[in-house]
């Protein structure tokens, strides 16, 4: 068996497995992708600090969920890649811990960003008069997070096991 031989080989490890992550499951980058536009948005309109760490708590919670889901799949597959009712089991229900927290999320979202929506474009206009370099940058940001998310699995193949799902 292989060992982290120290806290930066623990790191290197745990790098590794975010990249194959990201890589390889299509609904973690679309989850990257949409926590970079909600964190956005909840800057564009001034989301209370309480508010935007509670939308980020919620983000994490998902992202958490869908990595702990890909290590699950991993293990069930290399346990039984023949087909069982408890590989079913395993993969279902940690399938369903990632809806779950999804669904948690979106209803989050939409109890914190719909009552401010209306003034989207108002607090948009300050935005842009006032911090106009940030607002570009955060806006080439999140084009270049859809680009990587688009783009990036057809250009790393440095997982022995890295197929996109
Ligand atoms: N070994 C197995 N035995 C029985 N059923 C299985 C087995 N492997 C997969 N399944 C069933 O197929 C479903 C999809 O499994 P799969 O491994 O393809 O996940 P996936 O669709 O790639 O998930 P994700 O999109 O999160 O990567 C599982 O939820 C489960 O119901």
């Amino acid at each position: 068996m292989k060992r982290a031989e120290n806290l930066k080989e623990s790191f290197r490890y745990a790098f590794s497995g975010l990249r194959y992550a990201f890589v390889t499951q299509r609904n973690l980058r679309l989850h990257f992708f949409t926590a970079a536009f909600v964190m956005t948005l909840g800057w564009i309109l001034n989301l209370p600090k309480r508010e935007f760490i509670v939308v980020l708590a919620a983000i994490m919670v998902v992202m958490v969920a869908e990595m702990l889901n890909t290590a699950v799949e991993a293990v069930v597959d290399l346990a039984s890649p023949e087909i069982h009712p408890l590989a079913q089991t395993a993969k279902d229900v940690a399938a369903g811990a990632v809806l779950l927290a999804a669904i948690g999320a979106a209803l989050l979202g939409l109890w914190v960003f719909v009552p401010r929506l209306p003034s989207f474009g108002e607090e948009f206009m300050v935005r842009w008069n006032n911090e106009r370099g940030v607002t570009i940058l955060l806006l080439l940001v999140l084009v270049g997070i859809l680009l990587m998310v688009i783009w990036l699995p057809r250009t790393w193949h440095g997982h022995p096991t890295s197929q996109d799902h």
